[in-house]
């Protein structure tokens, strides 16, 4: 049996201030720092094989401190471009709530949260899902299939779009699912790749 661990990051500077951030390279808060370190105590029953994060300092940051609360610091890090946020285009840097009220709560959400609309010069969460789920059979896939415990620190909308593959997820589903900061997502996989369990510790 082996076993995959979903972990969003902690929350960074640009959640506390409400910006769309995307590719920008933010640090963790204080509170992200907190909650990357809270998920770790969660995660106090396993023991990992290889662990995963994006090329952003705020995913990278938030598995390191989980490693350090599970005594685990010496597991080797493998960081991908491929696990980095959905690109948000025009809108990175721009504050949440003044890009909703120049441009109205229903524009806004169908850019933030819809499958096939893309934010201006941004990607669909369904080019995020392809690059995300490449990554995932080239690399996670093989170390799956040979029995390994795998953690993976990503972020709201590659994790959303990777649960999408994974549970089979419908459009409508995905569109309304939303990932907590330190928020996890713990699946148990049969030889074949088959999810035997999937909770939210
Ligand atoms: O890139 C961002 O702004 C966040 O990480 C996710 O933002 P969203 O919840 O607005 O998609």
């Amino acid at each position: 049996m082996s076993q995959l661990v979903l972990v969003r990051h902690g929350q960074s500077e640009a959640n506390r201030a409400g910006v769309f951030t995307g590719w920008l390279d933010v640090p963790l808060t204080p509170r992200g720092e907190a909650e990357a370190r809270g998920a770790g105590r969660r995660l106090h029953d396993f023991h990992f094989d290889a662990a995963y994060c994006s090329t952003l300092v705020r995913s990278r940051r938030t598995l390191e401190l989980i490693l350090a609360e599970l005594n685990q610091a010496s597991l080797a890090i493998h960081a991908a471009d491929a696990l980095r946020e959905r690109m948000y285009g025009a809108l990175q840097g721009l504050n949440k709530a003044e890009t909703i009220a120049r441009y109205g709560l229903e524009q806004v959400t169908r850019w933030r949260r819809s499958y096939e609309d893309a934010p201006p010069e941004g990607e669909t969460l369904h080019h995020t899902l392809d690059r995300v789920v490449a990554y995932y059979n080239e690399v996670l896939v093989p170390a799956l299939r040979a029995g390994q415990r795998l953690l993976v620190v990503s972020h709201g909308n590659t994790l959303r779009a990777l649960r999408m593959q994974l549970e089979g997820l419908t459009v409508a589903q995905v569109e309304a699912l939303e990932i907590p900061t330190g928020g996890i997502r713990a699946y148990e996989l049969s030889p074949a790749l088959v999810i035997t369990s999937m909770a939210d510790l």
